[in-house]
């Protein structure tokens, strides 16, 4: 058996910097184990292996691009100005001396291939940021996700593989015929994993997207890619949840399936790459099954939303984007939230809801009577006032061009209630007034130990209108009913994202970490007291970074 050591790539002379130095051992068809000090993973297919050491920083760490360089101008919707760059920032503030860990972003920071520029938000490749904290210092690194789909492009300088609204060109018929073949294996899907980043239980740190093939492993400390998560089981299929369910025990996501419509509930132990089925649930509308971008759980039950805004067919197979992308809006099919026991897989609860349109939602939990029996699910969500144009106004072209006009479309903070004693009807309606946070809803994080249960405090993007874009992070305290928003005139803030103080012993004890877009090109990450919700820090980049989507917590090991 082979083996190659990873080298220690950083030219970085930063003290804080630490690499994950791991073995990588060949085994039979081309996977690989990998061993670190955490144990060892196996499953990865090589994507990627430096041969020798390579410069962690491209170009050279002393100039980086300035903001003024970057245009002066918001960063947010502008492609990543080179591959790479790590360094340590100059910290504003002070950083509390318990958050000792990796905070990671990934998102889509790519929108153009030469003069190509793609036009959905959700199309760029993907950009990881990393910012390390320790000891009141801050390392920031960003990174480029080697992916088949960014690799090709980078070759062939073309489009190669079909991302969220962009189809690769085909040259004549026999070759778009081929390329229907591609789509129905899904080997003409991108894995360009732009959208989350999550730690498993076991400590590997993946990647994802909507498509199954677009989940890769990266090495936190590095930003490596280090190969593709194969999942190894016989469920099959092409898509799934962007946004899995990931505590240290479990791993639940949902497979939609498009041929007989419903959704595949399944989960997957640490350590592990099987995915094992919980139970399915059949769609009770609409031709195929609604859009599931992400779910919510509560501590014995998996709530799987039917959203009329639901995948089509006919739409996956256009090469150039309807208004609605891969999707249509079917209101004649209704909107439907299903409820699953997570131990026996039986559906305990399945109601007609209104109409409703959302990416995320927020959390869920279980509402007791007084003889502690459960009653209802209660499930929040950022919820866009069943108005399906939110999808339409994420395109570059809407965001770059901001006038003054007040475009982005109200939401809300949608909170379902769902009867669990047989009623045919579950609610839906806002948990606070829209009015506290702009009306402006998305982008949410909550204290992960509430995950599931009876929780107070949610935080998100919020809005200061006129915006075209989500440009506060707002504080929502459910009980109260209030928000509490933080604004910087012309910035965008990315995901407010909650870390808990080891040893709190309040919901919003921790601190709440942003990566900010600045109206004059600048980029920084901001630090705000989870309590207060004041700024405590803030740490400037050398240059803005484009807008990111979804952060996770790795802790300090
Ligand atoms: C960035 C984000 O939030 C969502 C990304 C979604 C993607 C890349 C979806 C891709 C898809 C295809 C390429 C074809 C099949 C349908 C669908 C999952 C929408
Ligand atoms: C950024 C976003 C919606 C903002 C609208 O208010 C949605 C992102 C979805 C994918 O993660
Ligand atoms: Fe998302």
């Amino acid at each position: 058996m082979a083996s190659l050591t990873i080298p220690s790539t950083n030219t970085c002379s930063s003290p804080l910097y630490t690499t994950l130095v791991g073995k990588f051992d060949y085994v039979k068809d081309d996977r690989l184990s990998y061993s670190t000090s955490k144990g060892k993973h196996r499953g990865l297919t090589i994507v990627n292996v430096a041969s020798k050491p390579r410069p962690l920083v491209f170009p050279a760490p002393e100039q980086p691009p300035t903001a003024v360089q970057s245009g002066g101008k918001l960063a947010a919707w502008t492609s990543v100005k080179q591959e790479r760059w790590e360094g340590e920032l100059q910290v504003e503030g002070e950083i509390p001396s318990w958050l000792n860990g990796t905070y990671l972003r990934n998102g889509p920071g790519l929108w153009n291939l030469g003069d190509y520029n793609f036009r959905h938000l959700f199309d760029g490749y993907a950009t990881l940021v990393r910012l390390y904290f320790k000891n009141g210092r801050v390392v920031m690194g960003h990174r480029q996700i080697e992916s088949e789909a960014y690799k090709a492009a980078k070759k062939n300088n073309k489009l190669c593989y079909r991302e969220f609204s962009e189809v690769p060109k085909t040259d004549n018929f026999l070759a778009y015929i081929g390329d229907m073949a591609k789509l129905f294996s899904g080997a003409s899907l991108t894995d360009n994993a732009n959208t989350g980043v999550i730690k498993l239980g076991d400590g590997r740190v993946v990647c994802l997207t909507e498509t199954i093939k677009g989940s890769i492993v990266v090495n936190p400390d590095t930003l490596d890619t280090i190969g593709r998560f194969q999942y190894e089981d016989n469920l099959g299929g092409l898509i799934h949840s962007a946004h899995p369910i990931v505590t240290d025990e479990e791993f639940i996501t949902l497979l939609p399936d498009l041929i007989n419509p419903g959704y595949l509930v399944v989960k997957m132990e640490p350590g592990t790459n099987e995915r094992k089925v919980i139970g399915r649930v059949n769609c009770r509308g609409g031709p195929s099954p609604g859009w599931v971008h992400s779910f919510p759980v509560t501590e014995h039950y998996v709530i799987v939303p039917e959203m009329p805004l639901r995948y089509c067919a006919q739409n996956l197979l256009r090469a150039e984007p309807t208004p609605l992308y891969k999707f249509e809006w079917h209101p004649e099919s209704k909107g439907f939230m299903h409820v699953m026991c997570k131990a026996s897989g039986n559906i305990v609860a399945s109601v007609e809801v209104p109409l409703y349109v959302t990416f995320h939602f927020i959390n869920a939990y279980e509402e007791t009577d007084e003889d502690g029996r459960i009653k209802a699910v209660i499930a929040d969500c950022c919820e866009h006032s069943a108005d399906t144009t939110i999808l339409e106004k994420l395109k570059l072209q809407n965001l770059r061009s901001f006038n003054g006009e007040d475009v982005l479309p109200d939401a809300r903070v949608g909170r379902f209630t769902i009867p669990l004693d047989g009623s045919p009807n579950g609610n839906l309606e806002a948990a606070l007034n829209p009015n506290e946070h702009g009306k402006g809803m998305d982008m949410c994080s909550i204290n992960p130990n509430y995950l599931g249960k009876k929780y107070r405090y949610a935080y998100s993007c919020g809005a200061k209108r006129p915006c075209n874009f989500p440009n506060t992070l707002t504080k929502i305290d459910l009980m109260e009913k209030k928000a509490k928003n933080w604004h910087d005139e012309g910035s965008i803030p990315s995901e407010p994202f909650f870390v808990p103080r080891p040893g709190a012993t309040t919901e919003d004890d921790g601190v709440v970490i942003s990566i900010i877009s600045g109206k004059n090109g600048e980029g920084y990450a901001l630090v705000l007291d989870g309590s207060s919700f004041e700024e405590i820090a803030r740490a400037k980049f050398p240059y803005g970074l484009p807008y990111g989507l979804h952060g996770c917590w790795v802790p300090k090991k």
